[in-house]
């Protein structure tokens, strides 16, 4: 059954800065990477080379981008290490801008492919946020800018990470653990010491009943109100209201130390080009 909780947003000093370090190793060179799109069942090979993508859209920052396909085309996006596959859109709204591979140390000793991940994100949302604070900034300039960027984490953005398992033989065990460690850091980060509760009512979610073989999914995703929604296979299996868990989940995609370097790096290229494109058509309009 899916439950509720209630966390009340507060930021504390973070007293614990460091982040934990990232196990991702999926960096990718411009010629190695390669990203495939379907659309209506042909496959499109999409690249980090800028070329790729560049005759269908007008902002230069997009290379190496993946999600600005035509998002009505019921178009996936292949994550190309794994050959997972992610929709280019959920629902009406939410667009998938950008794909990343998590990889974990067992034992340290080697690395395993853990899962793929989407990242969505709600373009009106998106656009609305730079329109409101970040409209004179130029587009090269919007995609580093760290104050833009943890803003992204903190505005109240409709955005879903899309975790599809990789390993398969992974527990649901493992997947609490996992997030105790991951999440439970980033909570120290940017919420202090005190937040044994609001982790335990995150991880509690994933219960033992609840089996996860290869390709099954979890979504999670940042509902208005900053309200986390977990579904796993699609079904909703709970949701807790805390800005500062939401905030700590992104982190681990989107902020500074991310799982997957390249996926922020492509996440943050279509996001500015989302905007541009926005203020693009505004000065047509004019
Ligand atoms: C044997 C490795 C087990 C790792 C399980 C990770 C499952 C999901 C965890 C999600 C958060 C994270 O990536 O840290």
């Amino acid at each position: 059954m899916a439950s509720f909780r209630f966390f009340p947003f507060s930021f504390s000093q973070p007293s614990v800065p460091k982040p934990p370090r990232s196990t991702s190793s999926s960096r990718l060179s411009v010629s190695a990477v390669a990203v495939t799109v379907t659309v209506g069942g042909a496959a499109i090979v999409a690249s980090r080379n800028p070329s790729v993508f560049s005759s269908h859209r007008s902002s230069p920052l997009t290379w190496g981008s993946i999600a600005l396909a035509d998002p009505s085309s019921g178009s996936t996006v292949v994550e190309p290490k794994t050959g997972f596959s992610f929709p280019a859109t959920i629902g009406d709204s939410m667009r998938l801008l950008g794909v990343g591979l998590r990889r974990k140390s067992v034992l340290g000793l080697k690395n395993i492919d853990v899962y793929a991940f989407g990242m969505y994100a709600d373009c009106d949302d998106v656009k609305k946020l730079v329109g409101e604070k970040y409209g004179n900034l130029p587009a090269s300039e919007l995609r580093g800018n760290k104050a833009f960027i943890d803003d992204l984490m903190e505005a109240d953005i409709k955005m879903t990470i899309r975790l599809q398992i990789v390993y398969g033989k992974l527990n649901i065990r493992s997947v609490r653990s996992a997030f105790r460690d991951s999440v439970g850091n980033r909570l120290k980060k940017f919420g202090g010491l005190d937040n044994d509760e609001l982790l335990q009512s995150f991880t509690s979610l994933f219960k033992d009943e609840y089996k996860i073989p290869r390709s099954s999914t979890i979504d999670m995703t940042q509902e208005p109100g900053h309200v986390l929604n977990v579904a796993i296979e699609g079904n909703q299996v709970g949701s807790v209201k805390s800005k500062l868990l939401c905030r700590s989940i992104l982190d681990l995609y989107i902020g500074e130390e991310p799982f997957d370097k390249n996926a922020r790096e492509d996440f943050l290229n279509n996001v500015a080009s989302i905007a541009v494109d926005d203020k693009a058509a505004h000065e047509i309009q004019k």
